[in-house]
């Protein structure tokens, strides 16, 4: 099995409901969101240069976070869903899995020190 990574990049304001009176995150607030695709392929499935996929065959990706969620407010950007890095973690995977077959696993952190994953296999 291989796999491979790339980092992504956005800033964008949110606000969590669902949460108890007086959580922080219920406020308005904003991160500078990093978003990691994994992508993986069997022992046999390498291209021939030896690639999973070419990195750069992910600036497609790049190009549809920025217009999607660059500079935006979450809440609208996807309404209907609370805007948790898990949820979004999940949302940015189903929108992609069908484009990005070998589409393992999207991280999503809003802090330095915060990750969420959503495996889709
Ligand atoms: N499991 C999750 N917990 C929280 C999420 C989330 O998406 N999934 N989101 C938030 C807030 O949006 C925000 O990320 C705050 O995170 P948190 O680490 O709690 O806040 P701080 O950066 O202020 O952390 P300190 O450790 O207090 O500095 C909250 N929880
Ligand atoms: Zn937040």
């Amino acid at each position: 099995m291989y796999a491979i990574t790339k980092e992504f990049h956005f800033s964008a304001s949110h606000q969590l409901g669902a949460l108890p009176a007086g959580h922080q995150c219920a406020r308005t607030h904003g991160h500078n969101y990093l978003v990691v695709l994994e992508l993986r392929c069997d022992d046999t499935e390498l291209t021939e240069p030896g690639f999973v996929r070419d990195y750069g065959e992910l600036d497609e990706f790049k190009h549809w976070l920025d217009a999607t969620f660059d500079h935006r407010h979450l809440n609208d950007a996807v309404p209907g869903m609370n805007p948790s890095a898990e949820n979004l973690a999940w949302w940015v995977y189903h929108q992609w899995v069908e484009r990005l077959p070998e589409l393992s696993c999207v991280r999503v952190s809003e802090t330095p020190r915060t990750w969420a994953t959503y495996r889709g296999k």
